[in-house]
């Protein structure tokens, strides 16, 4: 391969922050999960949750799951960029080292609502990349609920009577993708955030490359 194009494959550019939301049960967390194990430069940020973890929920991998004295201390301390109430339980995300990891290229992906999305937003346009994830229909929505068969009846019915007010949020998203086929989803979405590193204002490393290019 010659240098110059070796050296643009590689230059340095801003992480962002990708947030995917669906009304419960679309499948975010799924594309989640195929985007994690298909690129190694995006990381899970892993949000506090008071809700009792599901089989196979891991404690730190997939959330960290705390007591509600332990998420009042937290909010008390400022440690989350964002919290929310979610369907009974607290949800947030905590600062970490998110803003340092940025500056050097590192991708954030954030399994979020859209209370989330709206407060990340408001704390950083530039870095933000807004996906929302909508079901083919109603009805194959509580079709997943059920045969994820992680909740029960009653949970199962109330995230559905929040379907709707979850879905009325999809014009607050830069991207709208339908989890038909979930390749296609996972395609789309891999797509998407393809496309936004490649933006200018991402690519820190162009203008030293450019000026060499035009000396
Ligand atoms: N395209 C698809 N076709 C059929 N089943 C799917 C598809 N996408 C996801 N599923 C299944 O639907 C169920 C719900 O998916 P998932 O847990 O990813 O949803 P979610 O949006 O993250 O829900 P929650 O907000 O409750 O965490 C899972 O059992 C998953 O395997
Ligand atoms: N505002 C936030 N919402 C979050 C966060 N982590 C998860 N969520 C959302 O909560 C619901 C329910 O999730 P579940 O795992 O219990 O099914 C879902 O919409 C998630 O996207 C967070 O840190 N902040």
């Amino acid at each position: 391969m010659p240098d110059s194009v070796h050296s643009s494959a590689t230059l340095a550019r801003r992480g962002l922050l990708f947030i995917l939301s669906s009304p419960s049960g679309a499948g975010k967390t799924t594309i989640s999960r195929m985007l994690l194990e298909a690129d190694d430069e995006i990381r899970l940020s892993v949000s506090a949750t008071t809700r009792p973890p599901r089989p196979g929920e891991v404690d730190g991998v997939h959330y960290h799951f705390v007591s509600d004295a332990d998420f009042d201390r937290m909010v008390e301390e400022d440690d989350f960029y964002e919290w929310a109430p979610v369907f009974g339980h607290r949800y947030g995300t905590p600062k970490g080292h998110i803003r340092n990891a940025l500056k050097e290229g590192q991708d954030f992906l954030f399994d979020i609502d859209w209370q989330g999305t709206q407060q990340l937003y408001q704390k950083d346009q530039q870095d933000v990349v807004r996906v929302f994830i909508l079901p083919p229909s109603i009805d194959e929505l509580r079709r997943r609920l059920e045969s994820r068969a992680t909740d029960a009846a009653d949970v199962i019915d109330s995230r559905m009577e929040r379907a709707r007010a979850e879905i009325s949020h999809w014009d607050a998203y830069d991207y709208v993708v339908i989890n038909d086929d979930v390749q296609a989803c996972f395609a789309k979405v891999s797509q998407i955030l393809a496309a936004e590193r490649m933006k200018r204002q991402r690519q820190t490393g162009l203008i030293p490359f450019v000026r060499e290019l035009m000396s």
